[in-house]
């Protein structure tokens, strides 16, 4: 089990000590977390009527599911699924039952080989593919942590968990929200984009699971004075791949400095094993000497050769620039009618293989999972296919089948009516000065975005940074 200090195990006050301490709760906290008084935390002494309550009900529902989870016990997927069972981990009630509404039976490998040295206090570093359950497997231990600690609001964030992106801290915090259903500890996020003040008056209600994104933590905690975060007991930075090459290298290490070092856990998760994750374990861990020491290593891909899952079809196409926007429309049109979701189309390639990784894996997630992935290229961008083979990803030439040009045939014409040699004439009925200054610009260039054969990017004059490909 993780290693609890003797305050946490304080034995627990009487009422009035109870009431007396939550009136102190403005007070600054000591540097761990006092023992949390809320009745409904993970013990099973002195539990309340709610408690009671929801026991009883959760343990009808076990015993009704217990038949149901016999007969799935034979038959785990035959995708990324282990043998191992969550109903064997040692973990609160309140997580297991949280677990079983979400339906979920078997661990995913690396949900079962990085669980255990979490739950047991270690510093773990693990790399997975994308969609192999990472998001559990680190959050899981983190909740029983808080959990056996007994964190309440006033003993304020207990665990960080860090993502690269805005879209992603919030599916970590929904996956989150699922997790602590049953929990009586308090979660929340800080993003960029979302109005500071508000999320600083959520922080000071305290929040013990944070999911953050690096900026948008490190201004928390330079200015909002009621952040707590000095028991923070568990840093978690997932897709620590992803969070270099956005250049938070700067905002970690002055996160790093802010964050409480002494009986902290740090977790780092990605889906990809680049020198950029050692540089981040460099930044995180100490030298490789300080971590070969005390460090746990969980790769799962390590002895497997293929750097995407196995229910993934990749294709690719090579399409000139002035026809591609009409295959994309013909392409999307298509799948609409056929009710198809989910398809992954690269409009234009990545900079990088891992970043190809990434975005193929935004399907065939999960167990078993299918699904299928197109990438447009240019005839000159081909050679990319190159960098993706030497990193074990084979993906097939897409060839629009005969049978299917008819079918396409109606969206092309549309498409190209859109934006292409002859626009239709539509009068908007505007009348703005802006309107008739756009429509000036649109009759002397033809085209606004200036896309076309010669500009496939839409790039502004050779001083244009802006992200494209560099094959
Ligand atoms: N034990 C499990 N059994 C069945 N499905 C699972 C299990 N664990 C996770 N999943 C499902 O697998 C999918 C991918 O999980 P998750 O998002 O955690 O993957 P990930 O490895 O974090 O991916 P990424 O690197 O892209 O963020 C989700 O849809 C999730 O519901």
């Amino acid at each position: 089990m993780h290693p609890i200090k003797p305050c946490d195990r304080s034995p627990r006050p009487s009422s009035k000590k109870r009431k007396r301490r939550s009136a102190a709760a403005a007070t600054p906290l000591e540097s761990e977390p006092e023992p949390v008084h809320d009745t409904t935390a993970c013990n099973s002494e002195g539990e309340d009527n709610a408690t009671g309550k929801r026991r009883e009900h959760s343990n009808k529902k076990m015993e009704e599911e217990t038949s149901k989870k016999k007969q799935g016990e034979g038959k785990k997927g035959s995708g990324i699924l282990t043998d191992k069972l969550f109903s064997d981990l040692p973990i609160s009630d309140l997580t297991a039952n949280a677990i079983r509404d979400m339906n979920y039976t078997h661990l995913t490998e690396i949900q079962a080989r990085s669980i255990p040295p979490l739950m047991l206090g270690s510093d773990v570093m693990a790399s997975a593919k994308t969609g192999s359950g990472k998001t559990l497997a680190f959050l899981i231990p983190a909740i029983e942590l808080l959990c056996r600690l007994r964190f309440s609001p006033r003993n304020g964030t207990g665990v960080v968990v860090l993502c690269p992106t805005r879209e992603l801290a919030i599916q970590t915090h929904n996956v989150a929200k699922e997790l602590l259903k049953y929990h009586s500890q308090t979660l929340g996020y800080v993003i960029g984009g979302i109005d500071l003040r508000g999320e600083a008056e959520q922080l000071a209600k305290g929040i013990n699971v944070l999911v953050a994104t690096p900026g948008r933590l490190l201004d928390h905690m330079q200015m909002t004075k009621s952040f707590k975060y000095e028991c923070l007991k568990c840093l978690i930075i997932d897709e620590a791949d992803r969070i270099l090459e956005q250049n938070f290298e700067e905002q970690m290490k002055q996160i790093f400095k802010h964050l409480p070092r002494q009986g902290r856990q740090t977790v780092l998760f990605s889906a990809t094993q680049t020198e950029k994750v050692e540089d981040f374990a460099k930044l995180t861990f100490g030298s490789k000497e300080e971590r070969q020491r005390t460090l746990v290593y969980v790769g799962v891909d390590d002895h497997e050769s293929k750097a995407t899952v196995e229910g993934l079809k990749q294709g690719y196409c090579v399409i000139p620039s002035e026809r591609r926007f009409l295959v994309l429309y013909a392409f999307l049109k298509k799948a609409l009618s056929e009710k198809k979701k989910d398809y992954i189309v690269q409009y234009d390639p990545p900079d990088e293989t891992k970043d190809y990784i990434h975005r193929v894996g935004r399907t065939a997630r999960g167990d078993n999972g299918k699904g299928s992935a197109i990438l447009f290229l240019l005839p000159k961008e081909l050679q990319l296919l190159i960098h993706l083979k030497a990193a074990n990803i084979s993906v097939s030439e897409y060839v629009f089948r005969q049978e299917l040009v008819p079918k396409l045939q109606p969206y092309l014409s549309v498409a190209a009516s859109f934006c292409f040699s002859e626009p239709p004439k539509v009068n908007l009925d505007l009348d703005s000065s802006a309107s008739k200054h756009r429509k000036k610009r649109n009759v002397n260039t033809g085209r606004r975005h200036g896309i076309g054969p010669s500009n496939p990017y839409g790039r502004k004059g050779g001083d244009d940074r802006r992200q494209f490909a560099r094959f």
